[in-house]
Formats: structure tokens, C-alpha cells, sequence
């Protein structure tokens, strides 16, 4: 049963789907503290937040069973992200979910700034009928600055343009192209401070986005401009805002996020009357809330039950088309890396890896990252490498990963091949995917064979000699070890060859030893595949 913790206030709607899961059990416990999450952590597989729950490198320690943390939501400031990925702890956000509520919000922001909506709604409810303080601008005609074009920067620039305002966009993905397309224009930071009547951004806070409107943006802004932050506290620098919004160089400003949250008591935007703020209320929408819950909800269930997933924030992410062609082949990767590693004696130094056919043409690191999987298990472990951390867990061990492309493959549409380098040897398997057979093994060392890579498998490496497989088989059978399928690869009559048998069950240290020592055998050893 796993074992499933939320600590955030999310939506029921949207997590029923894991309420509902027979194999799953869920604890809901919001506004738990760093040291009561700790003191409880250890018993889930996954923790569910939103942006309220800090999950540090302390809780992660604690969670020796956790695989997941699943953020109900798009921004993951509040996990510790490089802790998670060193511990194997997937990630994973909801990035979909919540664009168009945020986006709405910023509007509402927009509009209220614009027409000073709620410092006229509290002197009205306060029984003044004041209708000269609050001139309001129209939005027609205005140039609006888009600071990050991504999911809601691109919403608000569609809507914009609606209201008939011209937009400037600026983000590091946007080619003119695309500003072209959407119908707006590709600018800098700067074109947009100097020249832009409102200005919204819409990047995560990071290094580089931090204060990236500051006391220097601020000097040279055109005056009277308006400035709306529904994205991260931070990427306006809330002390040089003030300082703007008293010189008269800002008209007003409308904060949905703070640097710290929730603000001081006396933070100057609290008292400002030029400064209008909610309470991070950007996804704050039932339709939003119920769609990330879902969202992270079905990959959460997807990552408990080690199905492949997607919205996995510390590992790369891999477009649709890309996924479609790699997908088939992950569990084949992981097993070849597996076997491999099981077949070779000595410290792994380096993995190479050989794609041919269709699969040289795409970005191939996802596949990469399950092969390395599958080779470090051997060694640390199953549980403790996963595709998030095993490209760090093979450099910390200063493992070698190499990889070689050929278009044409010989005898598969697609093949991959994985060699191992240790400091006793260099060993080599090859599979593919065959249609209505599915994960093969088509090549170990230089010997072709057809072996499915799953259960208990007997490799034997031996002279070409008449009854060898006799000796085997009677040898294995006086053991209680029945065989279920032989695959025999030589390249000479007479010569070096190999075998591989499955087996029903596992065989015992002690046969296999036994194997080992018959005539005309070099060596036996067994590989487990999962
Ligand atoms: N107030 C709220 O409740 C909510 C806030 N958010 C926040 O809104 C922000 C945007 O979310 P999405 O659009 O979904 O993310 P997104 O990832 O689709 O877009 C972010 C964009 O920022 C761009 N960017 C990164 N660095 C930049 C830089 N230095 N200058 C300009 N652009 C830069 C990226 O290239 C990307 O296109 C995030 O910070 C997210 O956490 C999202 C949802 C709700
Ligand atoms: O999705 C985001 O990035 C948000 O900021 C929304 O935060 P919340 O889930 O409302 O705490």
C-alpha cells in the first residue's frame, strides 16, 4: 500500500482519483511545521504541496521512503529541488492547470490598478461617495510590457490584444517568428521599461530574473507606467518599487506575490495607497485548483506504480514526439543496462552506449538516463536509483557515459547497445525491440541470440563441444532447476560460444558454482531480471 501525504490545502475533487486507488492510502494534514513534517515523513511515498509547504533537504532525509513530491501547481521555489534530485526524488508540477486563472487574474489585477477598484470599493463601503480621487486610464491604445512569453505570458499577451493594446514581449525563447505570428513585438527589458505604459511579468523567479526590475530599470522607465507582478515575489525589487511608485514614476502597481510570504505586518505595500495586493490568490479558482490536483494526482499514481510519467521538474523534460518514440523502449534500456552490469566482473569505469536506426535521429538522454538506471541498480541498488538521480549517481562515481549514434542499423530497424568498461573487462549486450515479441536480447559479447531480457537467466560461456547441453541441462534438473527456454550463440563451429538458459526459479550460489566447474565451461553465472 503507498502511502500518500498532503500537506497543502488541495483540492478533494482533484486527488479522489488517488482516494479512490485501491493500493493507495491518503493522509491529509495542511499547515503541518518543517519539524512535524519531518517527525512523519517517513512513512509516505509521496508528499502532495502547493506553495505553502517548504520542502527542504531536512524533510527529504526524513522521507526514507519518498519517490515523489507532487506540486499542485507551477512554481517548485519552495522545494529543494537539487536535494530531491541527489536523493532519486522525482518532482513533478502541474504546469498546465492553472495558466488561464492566473492569467484572468492578471487581468483583474490590471484592470483594478487601472481604475483603482478597491481603494474606491473601501472608501464606498466606508460611506463616502468620492468619485473625483479616481480617474482611472483605459487600457485601448496602451503598450503593455510582457515579461516572459511562456504559458500565462502568452495568455495575457492574446487577451491584450483584445482590449487593443500593443504588446512587447520579451523572453529568451522568443524568436521574432513567433512574436510575428502572435502579433506582437519582440523587445528587451529595456524597450519595455522605457517605452511600456503597463508591465506584467511572467518568468519563475530564479538568479537571473531576481530584481531584474530594479532601482536602474526604474530610472529610465517611462513615467506613469503601471505594473502588475502575478508571477514570484523578488523579480521586482519591492524597496526600489516604493521608492518609484513615491517619485511619481509609477502610477501603481498590483502584487499577487511577495518576496516573503506572507508579508510583515508592516511591509509598505500594506499601507500604500497606490499599491493594490491579494494573497498569492493567482490559481486560486475552483476550475484551477481541481484541474492541477488532477494533474499531479495521475502522475503521482503513474510514479507509485512505476509507470512512465510525465512533468518531471529535475529531469529534462522530453517533447510528445520524442516520447512517443522512446517510450517503447525504456524498460528494454533499463533491463540491457542490467544485464550487463550483472555480466561483468569489476568497478564499472564506463557505459557506452550505441543507438542505430530511428532512434539515432532523436534526443536519446532519456533513454540514456534508464540504461544508466538499470547498470547502477546492480550495484546500489533498485530502490535507491531511479531516472532522476542515476546521470548524478554515475558522475559522482566518476562512471563515464558515452554515446554513439549510427543511422543504419544492420539487421533491426532499431538497436541499442550497451558495453560496459570495468577495471577487469569490457562487456557487451545489444536488444531491440521485435514487433509482436516485444524486448529482446539480440547480441551478448560478439554472439547473436534471441533471448526475451526477463526473470531468471543462466549465462554460460563454454567451448563448442558435443554435449555440453546435456551436462547442463542434467546438472541443473538433478538440482530442481527446470529450463524454460535455451538460447545457444556461436560464431565457429567448435569455438568459443555461450549459452543462456531461463530458468522457472532462481538456482542456488552453490549450482551455479557447480555449473561452473563442469568440462569445457569457462564460466556461469546467473543474471536476475525483473
Ligand atoms: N500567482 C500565482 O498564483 C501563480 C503564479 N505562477 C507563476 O507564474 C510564472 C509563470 O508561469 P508559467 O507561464 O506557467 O511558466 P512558463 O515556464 O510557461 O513561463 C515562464 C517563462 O519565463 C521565461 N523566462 C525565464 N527567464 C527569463 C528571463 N530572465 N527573462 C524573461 N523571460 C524569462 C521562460 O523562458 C518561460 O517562457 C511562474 O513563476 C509561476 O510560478 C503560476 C501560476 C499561479
Ligand atoms: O502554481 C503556482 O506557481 C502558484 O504560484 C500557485 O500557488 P498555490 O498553489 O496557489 O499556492
Amino acid at each position: 500500500m503507498f502511502k500518500v501525504l498532503v500537506s497543502d490545502p488541495i483540492s478533494d475533487l482533484g486527488i479522489q482519483q488517488l482516494v479512490d486507488a485501491a493500493d493507495v492510502s491518503v493522509d491529509k494534514k495542511p499547515g503541518l511545521s518543517e519539524d512535524e513534517l519531518v517527525a512523519i515523513i517517513g512513512e509516505y511515498d509521496a508528499l502532495l504541496v502547493r506553495s505553502q509547504t517548504r520542502v527542504t533537504a531536512r524533510i527529504m532525509d526524513a522521507g526514507k521512503q519518498l519517490k515523489v513530491v507532487g506540486r499542485a501547481g507551477v512554481g517548485v521555489d519552495n522545494i529543494d529541488l537539487e536535494a530531491a534530485t541527489q536523493r532519486g526524488i522525482i518532482v513533478i508540477n502541474a504546469p498546465d492547470g492553472n495558466t488561464i486563472t492566473t492569467c484572468e487574474h492578471t487581468f483583474a489585477m490590471m484592470m483594478a490598478v487601472a481604475r483603482h477598484i478597491p481603494q474606491a470599493y473601501l472608501k464606498t463601503v466606508g460611506g463616502e461617495w468620492d468619485r473625483k480621487s479616481f480617474l482611472g486610464v483605459e487600457l485601448r491604445n496602451k503598450t503593455l510590457g510582457v515579461m516572459g512569453m511562456g504559458r500565462i505570458g502568452s495568455e495575457v499577451a492574446k487577451r491584450a490584444k483584445a482590449f487593443g493594446m500593443n504588446i512587447l514581449g520579451y523572453d529568451p525563447f522568443l524568436t521574432e517568428e513567433r512574436a510575428a505570428e502572435m502579433g506582437i513585438k519582440l523587445a528587451s527589458v529595456d524597450d519595455i521599461v522605457r517605452n511600456a505604459d503597463f508591465m506584467t511579468v511572467h518568468t519563475p523567479l530564479t538568479p537571473e530574473t531576481r530584481h531584474m526590475i530594479s532601482s536602474k530599470q526604474f530610472e529610465v522607465m517611462k513615467k506613469g507606467m503601471r505594473i502588475v507582478n502575478c508571477a514570484r515575489g523578488g523579480i521586482i525589487d519591492e524597496q526600489a518599487l516604493v521608492e518609484a511608485v513615491d517619485q511619481g514614476i509609477v502610477a501603481g502597481a498590483a502584487f499577487d506575490v511577495f518576496e516573503v510570504e506572507p508579508p510583515a505586518a508592516d511591509h509598505p505595500f500594506l499601507t500604500h495607497p497606490k499599491i493594490i495586493v491579494t494573497p498569492h490568490l493567482g490559481a486560486s479558482t475552483v476550475e484551477a485548483q481541481e484541474n492541477v490536483a488532477i494533474d499531479v494526482s495521475e502522475q503521482v499514481l503513474h510514479i507509485l506504480r512505476d509507470e512512465p510519467f510525465i512533468n518531471a521538474v529535475n529531469m529534462p523534460p522530453i517533447p510528445a514526439n520524442v516520447r512517443k518514440i522512446l517510450q517503447p523502449y525504456f524498460t528494454l534500456g533499463e533491463k540491457l543496462g542490467n544485464f550487463v552490469s550483472q555480466m561483468t566482473d569489476g568497478a564499472v569505469k564506463e557505459i557506452v552506449v550505441s543507438y542505430s536506426g530511428d532512434l539515432a535521429e532523436v534526443d536519446t538522454q532519456p533513454l540514456t538516463r534508464y540504461i544508466t538506471r538499470g547498470v547502477l541498480a546492480h550495484h546500489l541498488g533498485a530502490d535507491q536509483v531511479n531516472v532522476v538521480n542515476s546521470m548524478h549517481l554515475a558522475k559522482e562515481r566518476s562512471v563515464n557515459i558515452v554515446v554513439n549514434k549510427t543511422h543504419v542499423a544492420k539487421d533491426f530497424t532499431n538497436l541499442v547497445t550497451v558495453t560496459l568498461r570495468s577495471s577487469k573487462e569490457e562487456r557487451t549486450v545489444a536488444g531491440t525491440l521485435l514487433t509482436g515479441y516485444g524486448p529482446r536480447i539480440v547480441q551478448i559479447d560478439s554472439y547473436p541470440v534471441d533471448v526475451a531480457p526477463e526473470g531468471n537467466l543462466i549465462l554460460i560461456s563454454h567451448n563448442d563441444k558435443p554435449g555440453i547441453i546435456g551436462r547442463v541441462g542434467t546438472l541443473l534438473g538433478s538440482n530442481d532447476v527446470n529450463i524454460a527456454a535455451m538460447q545457444v550463440g556461436r560464431k565457429l563451429v567448435g569455438g568459443a560460444a555461450i549459452m543462456v538458459l531461463t530458468v522457472d526459479k532462481g538456482a542456488a550460489k552453490s549450482v551455479i558454482e557447480e555449473v561452473a566447474q563442469l568440462s569445457d565451461l569457462n564460466s556461469a553465472k546467473e543474471i536476475h531480471l525483473v
